[in-house]
């Protein structure tokens, strides 16, 4: 996926590690793709910003045409009650240009967010579900899931609550220093240098809030994460009475998230009553200095008058962002930690194109051969859990892979299937390194049965197609082949009966009989079996069985088992031990041998 923010592998749980602007400028990739609106809205702040900038001048006006002060030629040849018509009529006019272009402006502005919103959801669920197995193993899911529902809704706050208008403000701020240099550059630039000081302060209370907030977010994703942990092991927790132990540990991490927050809430306070303070001592250093200028006669009442307005409108744009300040801090922080997803690389990619190859019958001969060579695998650093695996499995041969609890049969085949990459060696399926296939072209290849069939929340049918397209007919022909027809036949709406998420509402045994029709309608070459029959009772066991033995015909498969008794038939049995293969061979010759797997079949044998 090429996601529009960079690549770079930056560390998490800073704030403010990336200046805003360097944040800002990422989403420039995502507004890019809304230009034309972007432009239609920015050219809408002109007419909005030059009549907000004329209002003072027509109220100084009309107040200096009042006093008899000096007013603008265009009023000279008037009478007063005309030159007060004429104004009115002007500030009317102004009036409805700024309601009409402010409300339109303010759509199309909400309209690129939502869709800058929409667009970086999209490219976030994408990156994720493109990560190494690896990524998952370290992240827990709550995190994920606050990255992608909280953190994205803070982004579409910054746009939904009109925070964005603040570009528009800061234009407006621009327009009204120009007109007022020109109208009275003393009292000008004495507001103009007013800014300057508060600026400071509300930078300081921003970096502040910035902190606060970043660490709110994090207290906010452990919480999510305790939440999602409870849930899916809900009846751990109510078998094991964890009830009160669990409600404590979120209690205690619910009150650091509302110290955080409170944190947060006084920044935002203190922002805002700075800005207030300020905005009403530039106020009276105006009348005050103005004062004097009108008294001593240097400037008319109606001038003055402008300048209390522009003063007030002046500081309006940043009492604004004030208002707007948690909105658009709570977005930088959320940018700020949707990029660090985002630019969480990709472990385990595609081949290049031209690099690439594909399983076609001319290039193999065989098909559904694995081979391991001088395999070397760790999860983690140093502590290698598979050592120097070698050895071939040929095509159609039906392989067991045993070894005591924890020896790495499992890390076999998630290497088998590329969801982790070994840290040395190679594997070769029909003499292509893995590594030189599309995930996709090999996982299509590889049909896998793990103990605990997953189900989706959707239909029978859905859950055997996996969003691929297979014709009813096939469905129900596969179903027929893996013994569960009668089984979905029997359900309310047949195939197409509702499954809840993580299938609650079926058996184990059920599941797994899904799982098997979800893998023997992708024909694959290659077969593995997780444990596989682990879960069934006698009579479903006897009908899986069957149905395996279908499934297995001309077809190359790695069986994992505990139970010895069901792996007799298999052609050979690889026996692993600390992630070492120290057995290799028939049933028969590894009894014969009388070591590691003939001390664990005789202790099963003893035991049954
Ligand atoms: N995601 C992981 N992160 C770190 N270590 C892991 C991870 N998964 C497994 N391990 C470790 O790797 C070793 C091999 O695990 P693996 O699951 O391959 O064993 P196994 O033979 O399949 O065990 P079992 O028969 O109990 O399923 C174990 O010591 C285990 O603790």
């Amino acid at each position: 996926m090429t996601s529009l923010f960079s690549q770079r592998k930056t560390r998490q749980n800073q704030p403010g590690r990336e200046t805003d602007w360097k944040l800002i400028a990422r989403l420039g990739g995502y507004a890019k793709r809304s230009r034309g609106i972007l432009v239609i809205s920015m050219i809408l702040l002109i007419p909005l910003s030059l009549s907000g900038a004329i209002q003072p001048i027509l109220i100084g006006q009309t107040i200096s045409l009042i006093r008899g002060e000096p007013t603008y030629e265009f009023l000279g040849g008037m009478s007063q009650s005309e030159g007060l018509n004429l104004l009115a009529w002007l500030l009317l006019l102004t009036i409805i240009i700024r309601f009409i272009v402010q409300a339109g402006q303010g759509f199309l502005v909400q309209k690129v967010g939502q869709k800058i919103t929409a667009d970086i959801r999209n490219d976030l669920f994408h990156h994720v579900t493109s990560l190494a197995v690896r990524f998952f193993d370290r992240t827990p899911v709550g995190k994920l899931i606050t990255r992608l529902t909280s953190d994205i809704d803070a982004l579409g706050d910054v746009f939904s609550t009109g925070a964005i208008g603040i570009i528009s403000d800061l234009f407006s701020i621009g327009v009204i220093a120009v007109t007022m240099f020109t109208l009275q550059w003393k009292l000008a630039l004495m507001l103009v240098l007013s800014i300057f000081p508060v600026t400071a302060v509300i930078v300081y209370f921003q970096q502040q809030y910035r902190v606060a907030n970043y660490k709110a977010r994090e207290e906010l994703s452990n919480l999510n994460s305790k939440l999602q942990e409870n849930l899916t092991g809900i009846n751990v927790v109510q078998l094991f009475r964890r009830e009160e132990f669990n409600a404590d540990l979120f209690r205690s991490n619910n009150n650091r998230y509302i110290k955080a927050v409170d944190k947060t809430i006084f920044y935002d306070s203190a922002v805002s009553a700075t800005l207030e303070w300020i905005a009403l001592v530039a106020i009276g250093a105006v009348l005050w200095f103005g004062g004097q200028q009108v008294v001593g006669g240097t400037l008319s009442f109606g001038v003055l008058s402008s300048f209390i307005l522009f003063a007030q409108r002046l500081f309006d744009p940043l009492r604004q962002f004030a208002d707007k300040f948690t909105a658009i801090q709570a977005g930088l922080t959320a940018i700020e930690r949707i990029n660090n997803l985002l630019s969480e690389s990709v472990e385990i990619r595609d081949p290049e194109e031209h690099h690439r190859q594909y399983f076609t019958p001319q290039k193999t001969q065989s098909t559904g051969e694995i081979r391991f060579e001088n395999i070397y695998f760790a999860y983690k650093q140093g502590e290698n859990v598979l050592k120097d695996l070698n050895f071939t499995i040929h095509p159609g041969e039906k392989v067991a892979l045993v070894g005591p609890t924890g020896a790495g049969k499992s890390s076999v085949i998630r290497l088998l299937c590329r969801l982790y990459e070994p840290n040395q060696g190679r594997i070769l399926v029909d003499g292509i390194d893995i590594r030189d296939l599309a995930q996709a072209e090999l996982r299509r290849h590889i049909g896998v049965i793990l103990q605990d069939g997953f189900i989706f929340a959707g239909d029978v049918k859905s859950n055997i197609s996996l969003g691929e397209t297979y014709t009813m007919d096939e469905i129900r022909i596969v179903a027929e082949k893996t013994n569960i027809a009668s089984f979905i036949e029997k359900l309310p709406q047949g195939y197409d009966t509702e499954l809840r998420e993580r299938g609650t509402n079926l058996s184990s045994g059920q599941k797994q009989l899904l799982a098997f029709a979800r893998v023997a309608i992708r024909n694959p070459k290659i077969l593995v079996l997780d444990e596989a029959t682990a879960n069934l009772d006698v009579i479903t066991e006897a009908l899986i069985q069957e149905a395996l033995e279908r499934l297995l015909e001309e077809r190359t498969a790695i069986i994992i088992a505990h139970r010895l008794s069901t792996i007799k038939n298999v052609d050979k049995i690889l026996v692993l031990k600390g992630g070492e293969l120290v057995e290799f061979g028939s049933h028969e010759e590894l009894i014969e041998r009388q070591g590691v797997y003939a001390r664990l079949y005789k202790l099963q044998m003893l035991g049954s």
